[in-house]
């Protein structure tokens, strides 16, 4: 079981170089199943770090959260696909047409043989938003109400799955099915700081929800003993999946 956890446990390199990205690969290869790239260590090193991943055998979850115009979404789209990742990801915000068009890319650059499959995921609402949160961009509806909303437009527009706190899992189930990926970070152990999420659970609690992938950063890259920490989350999701 803590194999398959550990397939499950995607580690966010959020660091500010190469050198210091590819320290967490080499300390962690084996310890997790996935390695995210995502917008501060992209912008520093752009694709090359994708591959710096891939040179060690680590799979890559590319964290840019495309929202742009559909065309300027699906060709960003399709050289994700190049890239060779494993995943990526948009904002479900961007709308129907973005979503189709993205997806529709994902399908024809794979078809072409130019690429990848990818799992192509929509992002909900950010975990580190609440309500609150979401009346000052003037969005009246709850967050509860928001996010299996925008899982629903997500999987009717080709989308794989979602990005959203584990606290949604159940309603994203009940809108989407049990075929659909749901991604969630905003999962805080209980040896962690909360930090700046604010829809957490324990990595117990993501699993038992229904969570196919946790997405963890500081409560590992900050523990006394990274290693221990990956170790005692991918023992916490097992025993969690061991009860189904
Ligand atoms: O798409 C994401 O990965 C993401 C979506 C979201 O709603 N919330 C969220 O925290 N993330 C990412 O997940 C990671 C969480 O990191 P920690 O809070 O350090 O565990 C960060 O790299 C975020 O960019």
């Amino acid at each position: 079981m803590q194999a398959e956890a550990r397939k499950r446990l995607i580690f966010a390199l959020d660091v500010e170089s190469r050198v210091a990205a590819e320290e967490w690969v080499r300390r962690l290869r084996g310890k997790v199943g996935i390695f995210k790239v995502g917008k501060q260590l992209f912008t520093r090193c752009g694709p090359d770090v994708v591959r710096m991943v891939q040179d060690h055998d680590g799979e890559v979850f590319l964290d840019l959260k495309f929202h742009d115009i559909p065309n300027t979404v699906a060709k960003a789209a399709v050289e994700a696909c190049r890239l060779g990742v494993r995943m990526f990801n948009v904002h479900a915000l961007g709308g129907r047409a973005m979503m189709t068009e993205a997806a529709q890319a994902v399908r024809e650059c794979h078809a072409a043989g130019e690429g990848a499959s990818p799992l192509l995921l929509g992002v909900t609402i950010l975990t580190s938003a609440d309500d609150q949160a979401l009346r000052e961009v003037g969005i009246d509806r709850p967050v509860a109400e928001m996010v299996p909303r925008l899982a629903a437009l997500a999987s009717s527009s080709g989308l794989d799955g979602v990005v959203a706190s584990p606290r949604e899992v159940g309603l994203i189930r009940h809108a989407c099915g049990s075929d659909f990926t749901i991604v969630t970070p905003g999962v805080r152990p209980c040896f962690a700081e909360s930090n700046d999420q604010q829809r957490i659970m324990t990595p117990a609690q993501a699993i038992e929800a229904g969570s196919d992938f946790l997405v963890v950063g500081r409560p590992i890259a900050a523990a006394a003993d990274p290693v221990v920490a990956a170790q005692l989350i991918v023992e916490e999701m097992a025993a969690a999946l061991a009860k189904d």
